[in-house]
């Protein structure tokens, strides 16, 4: 199945068959700054939001993300976005450095498959910590997959995989390059709705290409920055149920490699909640409302003091916590459900 930069199998005429007024449901599948591939039935379509969409945004940078269902009018070149129905869940960060606004990455999904490698590029425990804690603010289940295990002579992944299911996470393992891990992947992909995130360079595109024949763009590591060069520019929802029943109502989505990830709508308070390795310990630190940066008497502390919280873990924990904002003194804030 060949998939290009523009959605591959658009018809000639995407327009489907409508009365003057008439309006249709989609899936989005991918945009970009001007409009967005929405699957309407069987066609894709090219449609652009309406004005109001932008005139309710609030602190939010994008009113569509992919994966959201949307209504489109069926008049006008290009077509309309009137209405994003509501979503199941999405994924967010702060836009950046420059813009504090919500972006928002992408909606309704299964799961998060949160890919890292080891090699090139390394491992990096705080980017993995701030996209767990943004899955788990989300309740979006999430898989932490290591890849590129084939360039692993000091087996830092035993001691990355003992850190993750020791927090309650999921660890897989896989070598797109030699086949690895591959079967357990495609189990876990059969059915759902998938995103696999990561930064630049890790093999998403590679193992999507190595499970399902897919033919999207891979990119070489650089070798100065021991990082990928983003060679997947938009995100992109893939359905995977073309060739035949074994993987109906597979979806996959593809996305570009995460730059800068940093946590939006959570404040120092909520952190903790975040992180279901603490939340044993929450509790029990001598201060209700301890931070678990530099109280005394504090659970949490202890827990990494004698090696049931991972030390690296608790690192990351620390590091978040100072670029997030105090809670609004006089709001009792409640996240997530218990
Ligand atoms: N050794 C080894 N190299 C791999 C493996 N998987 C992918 N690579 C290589 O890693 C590089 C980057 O792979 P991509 O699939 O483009 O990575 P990506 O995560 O999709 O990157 P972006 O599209 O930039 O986000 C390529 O040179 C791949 O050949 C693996 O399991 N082992
Ligand atoms: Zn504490």
């Amino acid at each position: 199945m060949e998939i290009d930069e523009r959605a591959a199998d658009v018809p000639a005429d995407p327009t489907p068959q409508h009365t003057p007024g008439s309006t249709a449901v989609g899936r989005v599948m991918r945009g970009d700054a001007k409009a967005y591939d929405v699957l309407l039935d069987q066609a894709i379509v090219r449609a652009a939001p309406r004005g109001k969409l932008f005139e309710e945004l609030g602190d939010v940078k994008n009113p569509v993300a992919v994966g959201d269902l949307v209504r489109v009018s069926l008049e006008g070149d290009p077509l309309g976005i009137e209405e994003v129905l509501p979503r199941e869940n999405s994924l967010s960060k702060v836009s950046s450095s420059h813009d504090p606004r919500r972006q928002v990455l992408f909606a309704n999904v299964d799961q998060v498959i949160l890919v890292s490698s080891l090699g090139k590029p390394g491992f990096s425990s705080n980017r993995t910590d701030r996209i767990l804690a943004a899955c788990r603010l989300e309740e979006i289940p999430a898989v932490l997959l290591l890849n590129k295990i084939d360039l692993d002579p000091g087996g830092e992944a035993e001691a990355i995989r003992e850190t993750y299911t020791g927090a309650g996470y999921p660890v897989l393992e896989t070598s797109a390059e030699q086949g690895i891990g591959l079967e357990e992947l495609r189990d876990l992909l059969h059915g759902k709705v998938s995103v696999l995130y990561g930064a630049s360079g890790v093999g998403k595109s590679t193992l999507l290409n190595a499970l399902y024949g897919l033919q999207l763009k891979v990119g070489k590591i650089s070798r100065y920055w021991s990082s990928g060069k983003h060679t997947t520019t938009f995100s992109r929802w893939i359905p995977i149920d073309v060739e035949g029943e074994r993987e109906a109502g597979t979806v996959v989505v593809d996305t570009p490699g995460i730059r800068v990830f940093r946590l939006w709508g959570v404040n120092r308070r909520q952190l903790r909640h975040l992180y279901p390795d603490f939340e044993p310990y929450n509790t029990k630190c001598h201060f209700p409302n301890c931070s678990h940066d530099h109280e005394p008497g504090c659970a949490v502390d202890a827990a990494v003091e004698s090696g049931k919280i991972s030390a690296t873990r608790y690192l990351s924990y620390v590091e978040i916590l100072d670029e997030l904002d105090p809670p609004p003194e006089d709001i009792e804030t409640v996240l997530p459900p218990e």
